[in-house]
């Protein structure tokens, strides 16, 4: 193919260059990797419209798909991987949005990072230029052909074509690492997994589900811990929201892991999305619903609510330790929550009830994942309705 003009824009940098087909009427456009001068993806101008950017960042193993997956119902329709595609598709398409793991963007293979010493989440195993690029390329409303991690086969594989999408969520392990990626976000959340809650998920997933051994698991926990300590938990500071899961209090030195106690950290002053309360905004409250109209079994349930700072920026935050025994009785705690975003009374219920075979339906991650589903569905349509309102040029002038 001939290369014509080279673009120089901001965004391009010494990695990349980008170049345009004269002789093509579609107007096509490709990425060049500078090293390999491999064209290493296509972009294609379509319909202009405006994506919505999420980004949801955790380690692996911390519930990410899970969260996805109540996130795309709330929108309606099942996400699947694109049709016809690459069978070992990272990514999950559904009527309103589309879901990107990030591990796509992965430069080094699993034997590259093995060769070169790295981990997954060494940002020098990563391709952040191309993650920009292509993430505000679809934001603006322009297909890319995005390149696949193979989990099964530890290789780069062939790109996919992806188009923009009304929603486009970006999940992984680095969602909020570069600058550029974090600007474009319309809204994030961090899964912060305590130490102690990772260690029994990975046990209960790797060993029972993939039969590794448990001293595997604690030296795959090990070797991670420095990276995600250095690459990955310091992005919490820019989530808008995080779900944090830690061991219960309400059994003293409980080290089961099985029950839970999850704060949901909103922070304050985002645009299009006002945090939910429990009873009265703004105060302190401790509440134990359990009696007439909650069943609880030991070690009962305790919600608690309160301003609170995260990373020098106010935020609410509503607390709950225990977990449910009856979810359609989570009605009652529904109704006392405020600012939720429902469409319709008990919205959040029924949600819970729909997915009560996912993990964690009966305690405070499920419930905080599907009100943060909730909040996005509601950002998404302000956005929507904001943009509609908004005077065009022409009648501005
Ligand atoms: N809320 C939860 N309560 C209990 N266990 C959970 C919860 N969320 C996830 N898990 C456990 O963690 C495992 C991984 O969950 P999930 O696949 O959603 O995580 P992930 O972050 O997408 O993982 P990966 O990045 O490795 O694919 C589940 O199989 C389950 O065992
Ligand atoms: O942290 C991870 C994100 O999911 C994975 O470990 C990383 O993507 C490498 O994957 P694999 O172990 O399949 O080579």
């Amino acid at each position: 193919m001939a290369v014509s003009t080279i673009y120089s824009t901001q965004a391009l940098n010494s990695t990349h260059f980008l170049t345009s087909s004269p002789s093509s009427s579609s107007k096509q456009v490709f990425f060049y990797r500078r090293q390999t001068n491999r064209r290493f993806n296509t972009i294609i101008t379509c319909a202009a419209q405006q994506t919505v950017v999420i980004g949801l960042a955790a380690d692996s193993g911390c519930g990410k798909s899970t969260f996805m997956r109540r996130l795309t119902s709330v929108f309606g329709g099942a996400a699947e991987p694109p049709k016809g595609g690459n069978p070992d598709s990272n990514t999950l398409i559904s009527d309103m949005t589309t879901v990107i793991c990030l591990d796509d963007y992965h430069s080094l293979d699993r034997t590259g990072r093995k060769e070169k010493g790295v981990t997954a989440l060494d940002p020098r195993a990563n391709d952040f230029d191309l993650m920009y690029e292509q993430v505000k390329a679809l934001k603006s409303g322009i297909a890319v052909e995005k390149p696949i991690y193979n989990h099964v086969t530890g290789l780069l594989d062939a790109p996919e074509l992806i188009q923009p999408p009304k929603i486009l969520v970006i999940e992984g392990l680095h969602p909020m690492f570069d600058e550029r990626v974090r600007d474009l976000l319309d809204f994030s959340i961090y899964l912060d997994i305590s130490n102690e809650v990772k260690f029994a998920w990975k046990i209960q997933r790797d060993m029972a589900e993939r039969g590794h051994s448990l001293e595997s698991i604690k030296a795959s926990i090990e070797a991670r811990k420095p990276d995600f300590d250095a690459f990955i938990d310091p992005q919490k500071q820019y989530a808008d929201a995080v779900i944090e899961v830690l061991p219960t209090q309400l059994i003293p030195d409980d080290n089961e892991g099985k029950v839970l106690r999850v704060r949901l950290i909103m922070k304050e002053g985002v645009k299009y999305f006002s945090p939910v309360y429990l009873f009265d905004e703004g105060s302190t409250i401790s509440w134990i619903p359990c009696g007439r109209k909650l069943t609880c079994s030991y070690p009962g349930i305790k919600f608690n609510y309160q301003p609170d700072s995260y990373f020098d920026n106010e935020a609410s935050v509503v607390e709950m330790d225990g977990q449910f025994d009856r979810l359609d009785e989570l009605i009652y705690v529904e109704s006392h929550l405020s600012n939720l975003s429902t469409k319709f009374y008990g919205e959040v219920t029924q949600q819970m009830l729909k997915h009560a075979d996912f993990p964690g339906s009966n305690n405070g991650t499920g419930l905080f994942q599907t009100i943060v589903g909730l909040k996005i569905r509601d950002l998404y349509e302000q956005l929507i309705a904001n943009k509609a309102n908004a005077p065009t040029e022409a009648s501005k002038a």
